[in-house]
């Protein structure tokens, strides 16, 4: 690694996005717009050679983030910066330098790539779009396959996605984004659609990569065990907001938020016991979405303060970086039982 490991590459500062929904019946009459706020007020950073896993289950806003990231929307709020600089010009010089330097890897490695074209197509493509093609090309599509350990190279190069298997066609769609020669990799869900017995030669490939590349990688799951085995730092979403961030093994090891704690208790574990405090119930709606806490109407701990107020980030014991945001945390709060003992075993 090169002396630039852990320089930050993105900052993703009070990010917001809500899409309006559309009016239908009586609602035509009132001036009243609805909108589904998918993402509010998320904030973090990604650094080179560092994984960061966004954590959450479905309907948490983890693909808008990334989506918002790749420039695919535009925020309704908030700001991104690559190398501290702002891109609010679509289609300008420092907007096509962003779109290469940060780049998208689907989770589903066949729809992102078009069935009629080979291999070859398309990291050419790539490599042209974003002029690095200027050397011997030969030579450097063999290096965008070896790098994702499609060798030998030959033998794919020339292969439509179709003869490919899911795990070799996601290994093309990364030589794809590597094509870029890219600062930040935005990995949306990529090995959910695969086999679970090739899932970790992928991951294990992406953690490679981000070692030799110094590559900054957002690893968006709602597998929250694959975040402790693969991710630096991991940040978890509930309701499109964050509630806890920290390094993976304090936040899959000590979670804080009851949140947090109620994705490690459901995730399969025949060996773990239920919980006391197991919690229940289903995500909000996003159009109106709870007062105070978003999570304070599913919460075990709940006290009247999280029904109105929001609680900020707070500083979870003496673990440097580890946040809740939780009004548990807060100085004045005498912590219940279930959550000073949240440690989890294993
Ligand atoms: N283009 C859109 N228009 C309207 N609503 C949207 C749009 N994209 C996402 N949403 C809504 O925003 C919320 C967050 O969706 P998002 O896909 O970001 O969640 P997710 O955590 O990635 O879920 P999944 O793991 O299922 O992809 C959901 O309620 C979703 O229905």
């Amino acid at each position: 690694m090169t002396d630039k490991t852990g320089e930050v590459v993105l900052e993703v500062d009070g990010l917001s996005k809500h899409f309006p929904v559309r009016r239908k019946g009586r609602e035509l009459l009132t001036r009243k717009a609805r909108s589904v706020h998918a993402v509010d007020d998320v904030s973090f950073t990604l650094r080179r050679g560092h994984v960061t896993a966004m954590v959450g289950e479905s309907g948490s806003g983890k693909s808008t983030v990334a989506r918002l990231l790749a420039q695919l929307h535009h925020p309704t709020s908030g700001e991104i910066r690559l190398h501290g600089k702002r891109v609010n010009v679509r289609g300008g010089r420092r907007f096509r330098e962003y779109v290469r330097q940060v780049q998208m890897i689907f989770q589903d490695p066949f729809g992102s790539l078009n069935p009629v074209h080979t291999v070859r197509y398309h990291l050419t493509r790539s490599l042209r779009i974003h002029g690095n093609a200027n050397g011997n090309l030969e030579e450097a599509l063999r290096e965008l396959l070896t790098r994702v350990q499609l060798t030998p190279p030959e033998r794919y190069i020339d292969k439509f996605p179709h003869e490919l298997s899911g795990g070799q066609r996601q290994r093309v769609a990364i030589a794809r984004a590597l094509g870029a020669n890219p600062e930040a990799l935005l990995a949306d869900e990529p090995v959910s659609m695969l086999d679970v017995s090739i899932r970790l030669g992928v991951l294990n490939l992406l953690r490679d990569l981000k070692e030799r590349l110094n590559l900054a990688i957002l690893y968006i799951t709602h597998d929250i065990a694959s975040a402790r085995y693969f991710a630096d730092d991991t940040v978890v979403m509930y309701a499109g907001w964050m509630v806890e961030g920290g390094d993976s093994e304090t936040v899959t090891q000590k979670p804080a938020h009851p949140y947090t704690q109620l994705l490690i208790d459901s995730a399969p574990d025949p060996d773990r016991p239920p919980r006391a405090d197991e919690v229940g119930g289903e995500p909000p709606s996003l159009i109106r979405p709870p007062q105070g806490c978003r999570f304070n109407p599913r919460c075990p701990h709940v006290m009247a303060r999280c029904k109105t107020e929001l609680p900020p980030r707070l500083e979870i014991g003496d673990e440097p970086g580890h946040w809740a945001a939780c009004w548990l945390y807060a100085d004045d709060v005498e912590k219940p039982a279930a959550v000073g003992s949240a440690e989890v075993a294993g």
